[in-house]
């Protein structure tokens, strides 16, 4: 890239950079070794010419949108495998991802869910049958659970499966329009098998939902097999490209085998064998929930790279009357709006990695027979994933509103990033639900520190409160940390006492429960905010970089501890013994930190290494060229490649002429 011609800001914006920015690269990548063979793979991918479009796909219908994209994913799927052959390398197809489709893969929920699922819920012998052929694309499958009528509260879904023992199979069956399967990726003409999950019934009895391996379309006509009923369900805000469908079955029998019985058992008579921990069947979500945690570190780096960039390009307006037209990225406004940007991908990476070792460290006690671990993972998962794809989001949006009307374009890409990342908050469990399920533990953890119990590392911290809540302010990043965690530990405590209130008062606790839910929503989304805060000031003081990355990462870490302090500082000021003056110190050393970062924000968003490929931005690539990407893009709308348009003879002409009589 450094031969490239460049914007002359962009290469003085390099030119001051005070750190290597190979250096950080390696350090995000994890080695140098790793930056080296992820870039060998991009260029191999993004080499490939058929993998380039001629045409942007937003002029295409969505039939041709899907289909161009289901022909670049067999493509990239080809170079991939041979790529690993070659190389014994495992890519991060995520990332090149965006690259090849802007959008996401119709193969996202094949490779993210159903591979997944089988080998999360399968037996060994089950993996033995399914695995190979999914992996190596003989069968390309999904994850069909949620339906018209439920998505969040997945005891309710409908689809039943019903043994018969006579013939050793399952009944499936979607009686009702509300029990249909709605939203799987791929599902809408990409897919031939799924997970589907449904109710389970065994001589009229329900024994809770449980996954089924099943074949829904024939593998050599495509057509959806007798007794299934397949569609897509139409465009979307984002996610044109996942292919999106619903499912519906009319007694479709499946063999007792296709249950995957990891878990839970159904014996040949029908004898129901339960598993360690019913909860385990869900278990393919909570590694997606930790999974999203590191997606949303990527989404937030593609929206930084594109906004600092262009700001660091584009001049308007001036700070001094006799000065030029400055950098829009001096503003300091512009840069409250954008740096925060690059922490929080910085705290999403480092966060995903401490959670991802959480993640490994509990399958591994799970496989063992023991999981004292579970609930905390669990809990820890939902609510990361719940405000780091919320903030994500609203980074995202923020980078795009930076970029003013250009950031509007479709060409600036930000409109696409916006839509996947968005997407997040939703899936794989909607914010809210997900908040409310880590508050379910915090305020079991809260009673068990009230009884004087050891509690668990992630919320040991509302003990430390509860023997001294007292605590001196100190603004420092170590007091920042401990505040935060003052913070949650007094949300936690008013949630309860409310609760506890309700119930004085005669509420029942279910009832208790829902009319104190805002304020534990809040005191979980606090709970994450401090972990979000503590692991990853403790990673960046962890970090063995020079003396130079050094210091910027702990001004970036600096930052997003600040940053969310001043947010907040309403809930400090109720729950922390932070003072006015405080406050106004951290405001003063938040302006430090703009200033600070300022000369490094090009350098900052360059070591996230996105190709302009993966950028897909007319606003944001490496050679700055704005202006001309701009118009380039323009030329290439379909309207521009005739000079008078038929519109006018058909309609606007006789309009015209009407309007003379
Ligand atoms: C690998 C890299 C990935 C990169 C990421 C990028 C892309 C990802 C790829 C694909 C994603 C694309 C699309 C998304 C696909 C989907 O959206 S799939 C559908 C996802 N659906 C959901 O997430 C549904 C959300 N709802 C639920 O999970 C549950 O209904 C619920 C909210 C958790 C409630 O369940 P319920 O059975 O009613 O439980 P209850 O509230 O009664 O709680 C009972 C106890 O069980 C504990 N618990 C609940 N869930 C779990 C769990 N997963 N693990 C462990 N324990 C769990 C809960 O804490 C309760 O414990 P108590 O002790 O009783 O308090
Ligand atoms: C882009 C995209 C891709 C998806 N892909 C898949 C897929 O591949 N496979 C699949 O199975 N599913 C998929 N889904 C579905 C997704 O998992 C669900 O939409 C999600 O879990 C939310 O469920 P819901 O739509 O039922 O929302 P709802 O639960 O209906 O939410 C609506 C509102 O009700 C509130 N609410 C619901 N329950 C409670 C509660 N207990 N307490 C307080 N408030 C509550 C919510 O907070 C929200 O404000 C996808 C969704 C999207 C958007």
């Amino acid at each position: 890239m450094a031969n490239v011609k460049c914007n002359p800001d962009l290469v003085r914006e390099r030119a001051k950079c005070s750190f290597d920015v190979n250096e950080l690269i390696h350090l995000i990548d994890g080695g140098e070794n790793a930056t080296k063979e992820k870039r060998h793979f991009e260029e191999t991918i993004f080499s490939v010419k058929e993998l380039q479009d001629a045409v942007p796909e937003e002029y295409l219908s969505h039939k041709d949108r899907y289909e161009n994209a289901v022909r670049k994913a067999t493509i990239l799927r080809d170079v991939c495998r041979e790529y690993m052959k070659k190389y014994n390398y495992k890519p991060n197809r995520f990332r090149v991802g965006h690259g090849v489709f802007k959008d996401v893969s119709p193969f996202l929920l094949h490779d993210g869910m159903f591979v997944a699922t089988i080998i999360g819920q399968g037996t060994p012998e089950q993996q033995a049958e399914w695995l190979p052929k999914a992996e190596n694309m003989q069968i390309i499958g999904t994850y069909a659970q949620t339906e018209l009528g439920h998505g969040s509260f997945i005891r309710g879904l409908e689809t039943r499966a019903t043994y018969d023992p006579k013939t050793e199979e399952f009944i499936l069956n979607n009686a009702t329009l509300s029990s249909f399967k709605w939203w799987p990726g791929g599902l809408g003409s990409t897919v031939n098998h799924c997970i589907v999950v449904a109710q389970l019934f065994i001589n009229g009895k329900s024994y809770g939902i449980q996954p089924f391996i099943v074949q829904i379309r024939d593998l050599n006509t495509h057509k959806p097999l007798p007794g299934v009923k397949v569609g897509e369900i139409g465009p979307k805000m984002g996610f044109q490209t996942a292919n999106n469908g619903f499912l519906g079955f009319e007694n479709f029998r499946i063999p007792r085998m296709n249950m995957l019985m990891k878990n839970a058992q159904v014996l040949k008579d029908g004898t129901f064998v339960k598993g360690m921990n019913e909860k385990l069947t869900y278990g393919t979500m909570v590694m997606v929930r930790v999974g999203i945690v590191g997606d949303c570190s990527l989404n937030t780096s593609l929206a930084a790279t594109i906004a600092v960039r262009y700001s660091a390009v584009r001049h308007q307006s001036k700070i001094k009357a006799k000065e030029p037209e400055v950098q829009i990225l001096d503003y300091v406004t512009q840069q409250h709006k954008l740096f925060i940007a690059i922490a929080s991908s910085h705290v999403f990476r480092n966060v995903y990695s401490w959670l991802s070792k959480s993640y490994l460290n509990v399958m591994k006690d799970l496989a063992q027979g023991k999981q004292d671990h579970l609930p905390e993972l669990h809990a820890t998962a939902c609510c990361l994933k719940a405000v780091c794809s919320r903030d994500a989001g609203s980074v995202v949006e923020e980078c795009r509103l930076a970029c003013g009307g250009h950031g509007y374009m479709t060409s600036s890409n930000l409109p696409l990033v916006y839509g996947f990342t968005i997407a997040t908050v939703t899936y794989e469990g909607e914010q809210t639900v997900l908040l409310l399920q880590t508050a379910r533990y915090l305020v079991k953890a809260w009673l068990a520190a009230l009884q004087g119990k050891v509690l668990a590392p992630s919320v040991s911290y509302l003990s430390d409160w509860l023997k001294n809540d007292n605590v001196r302010w100190q603004n420092t990043p170590e007091g920042i940390v401990k505040g935060f965690q003052h913070v949650a530990a007094g949300k936690v405590k008013a949630a309860y006492d409310t609760i506890q209130k309700y119930i004085k008062l005669g509420k029942d606790y279910e009832d208790a429960w829902n009319l104190a839910s805002v304020q534990l929503m809040k005191a979980s989304e606090a709970h994450s905010r401090s972990i979000l805060c503590e692991v990853s000031w403790g990673e960046v003081i962890r970090t063995s970089a020079s003396p130079n990355l050094l210091q910027v990462l702990k001004q970036l870490a600096q930052l997003y501890l600040v940053y969310w302090t001043l947010e907040t500082s309403g809930d400090f000021l109720v729950y922390s013994n932070i003072s006015k003056d405080d406050i106004a110190i951290l405001r003063e050393k938040y302006e430090e930190l703009l200033a600070a970062i300022r000369p490094n924000a090009v350098g900052l968003v360059d070591a996230f290494d996105l190709r302009d490929e993966i950028l897909h931005s007319t606003l944001g690539s490496y050679d700055g060229r704005v202006y001309e990407r701009l118009m380039e893009e323009a030329l290439k709308s379909p309207l521009n490649q005739e000079s008078v348009n038929a519109s006018f003879h058909k309609y606007l002409k006789p309009l015209m002429e009407k309007a003379k009589l």
